[in-house]
């Protein structure tokens, strides 16, 4: 399987479909077309997209892209039905799978019912369901998910089942994860004032469905309810804002860059931290943006440009050992290593992960992590630091990585997280100082960060 980054993948989306239990709610998908055809060629989109998604092959978001590249006459409604019964279905896959078991008909429809079922408002259902399939999927939505084992009730996987009953709280935590999240958006400070880009965004959402409101712990957020486009705002195409989790926001305080350093984004991919980096440093100092991906770094381009700013050197890396990585060896002040991880930190955006990995594919990043770390470490100059982070909640790829580093590199020591955080979100930084973001306590995606200090 392709290792990927799902957060560049998240802030591509440009919708994020809402969960089963939101679309019970306000969010549903309004207004189904009413003619039965329309109704009928509904349920047969969705049943084709899970037939190319149910193989595993690419992210979910990849193949609904192609969809709709390849279906251009649908329009924005249609594109948003689909593609939110695709994500209820894979929410929920293994759930609705061990539900279809009684049911005639081939999987990926029942499937498709399910996820229509559950993301449409009656109307909705009503034109696109038949009474037959309104019945069953009416059926199984009222079984108590209290009554089920914790699995089914969350759909997970059994290996992932047991990485959660890790965490304290496991189950609110799982529970959260059957959830959309919220858009959130930095305010590039080299452009905007957080306070007045909230103000002009809450004039132009006035009288529309969505909200903004600043995020709680970071200093440069919006989160906003809803998807509006934000890629025709102006404010968007001008730099000020960028799509970017809360979470991932908090990563660049930790880094804490100071303007005038030399600061490496050790894997940099599209380049989310590497602008909230940039914007620290106030474009100075030297900000070098590594990834062995040019495909990603290219990404990346147009997201710099429009920034506005002047200290990233984007740098395409054969791997970790590379030249252009030794010849930096002891000269950073701050070194980021966001390390290709198994992303079930993002499972509220890429459900389809909890069924694309697997305890091998864990076992690969794993080494690959520590091997990222060790290199990036040779960067740091002494007294400098190197923070290690991952969109993960796998014990594996995050407090194992740090104790096993921290056993092999003496001359580096954790620097607790509070202290270099605007605002601590409760409950978030352990004893010795690391950082665990979650969902259901903290309304970030699931992220993990430890910040490591080389002696003078
Ligand atoms: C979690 S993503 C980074 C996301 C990015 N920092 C952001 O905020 O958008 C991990 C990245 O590590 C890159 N990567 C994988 N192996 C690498 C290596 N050996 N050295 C540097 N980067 C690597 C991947 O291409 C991927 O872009």
């Amino acid at each position: 399987m392709k290792k990927y980054d799902s957060e560049q993948r998240s802030a591509r989306r440009a919708a994020n479909p809402p969960s089963r239990s939101k679309a019970r709610g306000h969010e549903r998908a309004r207004g189904a077309s009413t003619d039965e055809r329309g109704g009928s060629r509904r349920l047969d989109q969705v049943t084709e997209v899970l037939k190319q998604v149910l193989s595993w092959d690419q992210p979910a978001d990849v193949l609904l892209s192609k969809y709709f590249r390849s279906n251009p006459a649908m329009g924005a409604r249609d594109r948003a039905q689909v593609a939110q019964a695709v994500f209820d279905v894979l929410r929920h896959l293994r759930r609705y799978r061990h539900d279809a078991q009684s049911i005639a008909g081939g999987l990926q429809a029942k499937l498709a019912v399910f996820g229509l079922y559950a993301s449409l408002d009656d109307a909705g259902r009503q034109s696109i369901l038949t009474p037959e399939q309104l019945t069953w999927a009416a059926h199984s939505q009222q079984i108590d998910p209290d009554s089920l084992a914790f699995g089914l009730r969350f759909s997970v996987p059994d290996w992932i089942e047991q990485e959660i009953k890790r965490l304290p709280e496991p189950e609110s935590y799982a529970e959260s994860l059957l959830h959309g999240a919220p858009l959130d958006l930095r305010v590039n400070g080299l452009k905007g004032e957080r306070q007045a880009v909230l103000e002009e965004i809450q004039v132009q959402l006035q009288d529309s469905r969505f909200s903004a409101q600043a995020t709680p712990y970071s200093p440069d957020g919006i989160r906003l309810t809803g998807h509006p486009p934000l890629n025709r705002w102006k404010l968007f195409s001008d730099g000020v804002i960028e799509v970017q989790d809360e979470g991932s926001q908090l990563l660049a305080h930790l880094v804490g860059p100071k303007r005038g350093e030399m600061v490496i984004d050790f894997c940099a991919g599209a380049g989310g931290k590497t602008l909230a980096l940039g914007a620290l440093m106030r474009s100075t100092g030297r900000l070098y943006a590594f990834d062995v991906s040019a495909a990603r770094l290219g990404r990346a381009k147009p997201r710099f440009a429009r920034s506005g700013l002047s200290n990233v050197h984007p740098v395409v890396i054969r791997n970790e050992r590379d030249d252009r990585v030794n010849r930096l060896a002891g000269k950073a002040h701050r070194v980021l290593v966001d390390a290709p991880c198994t992303g079930l930190g993002t499972l509220r955006r890429n459900p389809d992960l909890k069924w694309r990995q697997s305890p091998e594919q864990l076992q690969r990043l794993c080494q690959e992590q520590a091997s990222i770390l060790t290199q990036a470490a040779k960067c740091v100059r002494p007294g400098g630091r190197l923070v290690y982070a991952t969109c993960s909640f796998l014990y594996q790829e995050n407090e194992a990585q740090i104790e096993q580093f921290l056993q092999q590199h003496p001359e580096f020591a954790l620097v607790n997280a509070t202290e270099c955080l605007p605002i601590c979100p409760t409950n978030a930084v352990d004893g010795q100082g690391m950082l665990r973001l979650r969902p259901d306590w903290h309304g970030t995606d699931g992220f993990f960060a430890a910040i490591l200090q080389k002696n003078i």
